[in-house]
């Protein structure tokens, strides 16, 4: 489906506005222009390229949301920029440009103090930076530690001082409170000259300006300590998302680096994972991680899957069966042919899905941006009227509200709203992604919990998609051998050319009948949508189908339709060899329910999600199998455009509506549904990049288990916002009234920043 990220920042640049909006956006694109005088002076516009590049950039220093805003503001209008995506757990800023190179980028970058490192830019194919580097990048150095243990003594120390001698501008206070400020606070300053240099209210302009205001007013002890906490807030506050970056991480974790590789002279060497190529013969022992996506050529193992599916029963492999890089060989040993290079493998593959799915924001994510946007301005208003009318309108002293004025641009600090977002839907992508579901988006995760139908095709989702053929009889009722064999071997010559689970049971069992004589050869051959196939067989033609099929040539009678009923009661799928006038076989094929498919159908009608069987086989098959499962909505008969509208008819019923299928014969039905759900996405190419959410593997399980994340990535969504603007709000009557300092506000920010990321971590282990 496609990629919807409507980021709210962008759209400031679109020119497509509603009528009724044109005033206020004619307003902003007045003002962009005149930044764009200030910035760009005429003549320095680098040339544009035609194409658009992307480049890729890791900033150690974006790790509050703010800086996001920075980073927008000043590039807003510039041009040649067309989009950025901000990854703040990653520290990511992907930028889409077509600029000459990526200097003028990174230059602004460095003025804004970020230090941006190119970790790939598309221009020149450059990939900078290894993992290994971009993770130095979040450590914490030695120095600034150091720096704030100093900058915590002296700030202690100030107020010891000014408490033990009643004092608080005495020139022992004044200079312990410069020495925290300048140790712990500078980065503070810096940065809040930086975002007033850019015109852009962010926290660390509104943090110096009330430690700057504290001193003013001789609050000297107060100042260091609220710089002081601040820092230390924000130390925490990285070193508390680090742990959700580390959650992704870990699932990168589990590839080996080395695998043992077959060379041109035989020998089995150990070669650095990312150097094998496509088709190079690996082996892997007991015990052992399968480094690399492939093909088991060789050996016979069981393999817990959990690092892909998220199932650990171990599964059997032999020759032909694919393997997954990260999955744990437990038995014997496999040689396998590699089917993917390092970083194409579906592990590999998952991990990036998982990182980008932040892209596409999750509703709540997109409603805490506008706020924050809002809420910064109206509190620096409040805070200004708070210090200016009561001194003027009702001549009170000018101090005491001045104080009040700073304590309210402290708690103007949207950080703990802006941030509690991203930590608890990047908790619950991951904690999906280890459980084998694929979310890919945001949104998705947290939308999941209004499907109120689940539509679900029948073959290969409920049933396994393997059926057999389980009777075979002659449609004249003539008891002859000979006639019996000749017929089933020109259906399993017809069938043998299409890959549709009936078809490959029909041939299949005339394979297993290990009948001496071959298929024989057919011409034009046809796949009939819905109904089956055709061909021509030694120049005459031969139609295998089912009943609409049959009834469609108008070659039907009462008593075929009777004996195909009393099969399709049975649960059994029926085709039926005709040639062009006469009906001459009917073949019966049985398909197995899923062992998963009762409990988690039982399991969606408890969550009150109403589930809906949608099949192309007939009516008579379809409610015989929804009966096995506990389906009560069973509709058969449906071509693909009629699966498509009824996915529309289930939305307009319902609401929010999701579909489950293969995508084959379904593909227009999953991208009509709210999400679609792919099933074994591990070997599926498609399924894997099409669904909105990819089942690793067939446990039918897995999409309550979905919904029912999705309700707590909801309900920890909501617990965050009311935490932060339950927090601020308190903190706002209490500065008003006078009750809150200025330290006791810092550390109210800190607290509401902890408990929320704390909060959206607790999603990492909400599924299992
Ligand atoms: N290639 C084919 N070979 C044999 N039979 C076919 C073929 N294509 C369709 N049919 C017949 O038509 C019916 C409907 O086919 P269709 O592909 O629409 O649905 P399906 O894949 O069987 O079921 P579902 O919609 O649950 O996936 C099948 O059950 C089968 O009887
Ligand atoms: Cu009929």
């Amino acid at each position: 489906m496609a990629n919807c990220n409507h980021d709210h920042h962008d759209h400031q640049h679109d020119h497509q506005h509603p009528a009724a909006d044109v005033g206020a956006h004619e307003k902003e694109h007045a003002k962009h222009r005149a930044a764009d005088a200030f910035r760009h002076q005429a003549g320095d516009r680098p040339r544009l390229l035609d194409t658009s590049a992307e480049a890729v950039f890791l900033i150690q220093k974006m790790d509050c949301p703010t800086e996001e805003k920075l980073i927008r503001d000043r590039f807003k209008g510039m041009a040649g920029i067309e989009s950025m995506q901000f990854n703040l757990i990653q520290r990511e800023l992907t930028v889409q440009h077509r600029l000459p190179s990526v200097a003028p980028i990174v230059s602004i970058l460095t003025a804004l103090d970020l230090e941006p490192a190119l970790k790939s830019d598309s221009l020149t194919g450059a990939v900078g930076l290894s993992d290994e580097l971009g993770d130095s990048a979040f450590k914490i150095p030695r120095r600034k530690w150091l720096l704030m243990a100093l900058s915590g003594s002296a700030a202690v120390g100030a107020e010891l001082v000014a408490w033990s001698s009643g004092q608080d501008t005495s020139w022992l206070v004044i200079g312990l409170a410069l020495l925290a400020i300048f140790t712990g606070g500078l980065d503070t300053l810096k940065k809040g000259w930086i975002a007033l240099r850019n015109f852009s209210l962010n926290m660390n302009f509104l943090m110096s300006l009330a430690v700057i205001g504290a001193a003013v007013i001789g609050q000297w002890p107060e100042a260091a300590v609220v710089i002081f906490l601040f820092a230390l807030a924000e130390m925490i506050e990285a070193l508390s998302l680090d742990r959700a970056r580390n959650a992704i991480k870990g699932l990168m974790a589990m590839a080996p680096d080395l695998a043992t590789v077959q060379g041109a002279d035989g020998e089995w060497r150990a070669v650095s994972t990312q150097q094998v190529a496509l088709a190079a013969l690996v082996r892997v022992k007991p015990g052992e991680r399968v480094p690399l996506d492939g093909v088991v050529v060789d050996g016979q193992t069981s393999i817990n899957q959990a690092p892909i599916t998220g199932e650990s029963m171990p599964v059997l492999k032999q020759a032909g069966d694919p393997v997954f890089a990260g999955t744990i060989n437990e038995r014997g040993v496999i040689s396998y042919k590699v089917t993917a290079l390092q970083a194409n493998s579906t592990l590999a593959r998952i991990i990036k899905s998982v990182q980008q799915a932040q892209g596409q924001r999750a509703p709540t994510q997109r409603f805490v941006d506008q706020f924050a946007r809002y809420y910064i301005p109206l509190v620096v208003l409040a805070a200004v009227l708070v210090a200016t009318l009561p001194p003027l309108l009702l001549g009170a002293a000018f101090y005491p509200w001045l104080y009040k004025a700073l304590v309210l641009l402290v708690i103007a600090c949207p950080c703990a709203l802006v941030i509690s977002t991203p930590v608890t839907v990047v908790s619950g992508l991951a904690a999906a992604a280890t459980h084998g579901v694929l979310i890919k988006g945001g949104v998705h995760l947290e939308m999941g919990r209004k499907i109120k139908a689940l539509a679900l095709d029948k073959t290969g989702t409920l049933t396994l998609g393997k059926p057999g053929v389980t009777d075979v009889s002659l449609v004249q009722a003539a008891d002859d051998a000979g006639l019996l064999l000749q017929w089933q071997r020109l259906a399993a010559s017809l069938a043998s050319h299409s890959d549709h689970p009936v078809s490959t049971a029909v041939a299949a069992h005339w394979q297993a009948q290990g009948s001496a004589q071959g298929l024989l050869e057919v011409v034009d051959f046809e796949a009939l949508t819905g109904r089956g196939v055709q061909g021509k067989i030694d120049g005459q033609q031969f139609y295998l189908g089912n009943h609409r099929l049959v009834h469609e040539m108008d070659i039907c009678s009462p008593e075929l339709e009777a004996r195909l009923d009393a099969l399709e009661l049975q649960g059994k799928t029926t085709v039926v060899l005709c040639s062009a006038s006469t009906p001459l076989l009917i073949l019966a094929v049985a398909d197995t329910v899923r062992p998963s498919a009762v409990a988690a159908i039982a399991r969606l009608y408890a969550m009150g999600v109403e589930a809906v069987m949608l099949t192309g086989d007939n009516p008579h098959t379809a409610q015989a199998i929804a009966s096995q499962v506990g389906i009560v909505d069973a509709r058969g008969n449906l071509l693909p455009q009629d699966k498509l509208s009824a996915v529309n008819e289930l939305i307009a019923r319902y609401g929010y509506v999701g579909m489950v299928g293969d995508g084959i014969n379904d593909a227009p039905a999953l991208a009509q549904a709210n999400i679609g759900f792919a099933m074994g996405a591990a070997g599926s190419d498609t399924a894997l990049e099409t669904a909105d959410v990819a089942l690793m593997d067939d446990d039918l399980g897995k999409l309550p288990d979905f919904i029912r994340l999705s309700k707590k990535t909801h309900s920890v969504l909501l617990q965050n916002i009311t935490l932060a603007l339950g927090i601020k709000a308190i903190f706002l009557v209490l500065a008003v009234t006078g009750e809150a300092t200025l330290w006791m506000a810092v550390f109210a920010d800190m607290g509401a920043s902890l408990l929320v990321v704390f909060n959206g971590l607790r999603l990492l282990r909400a599924v299992r």
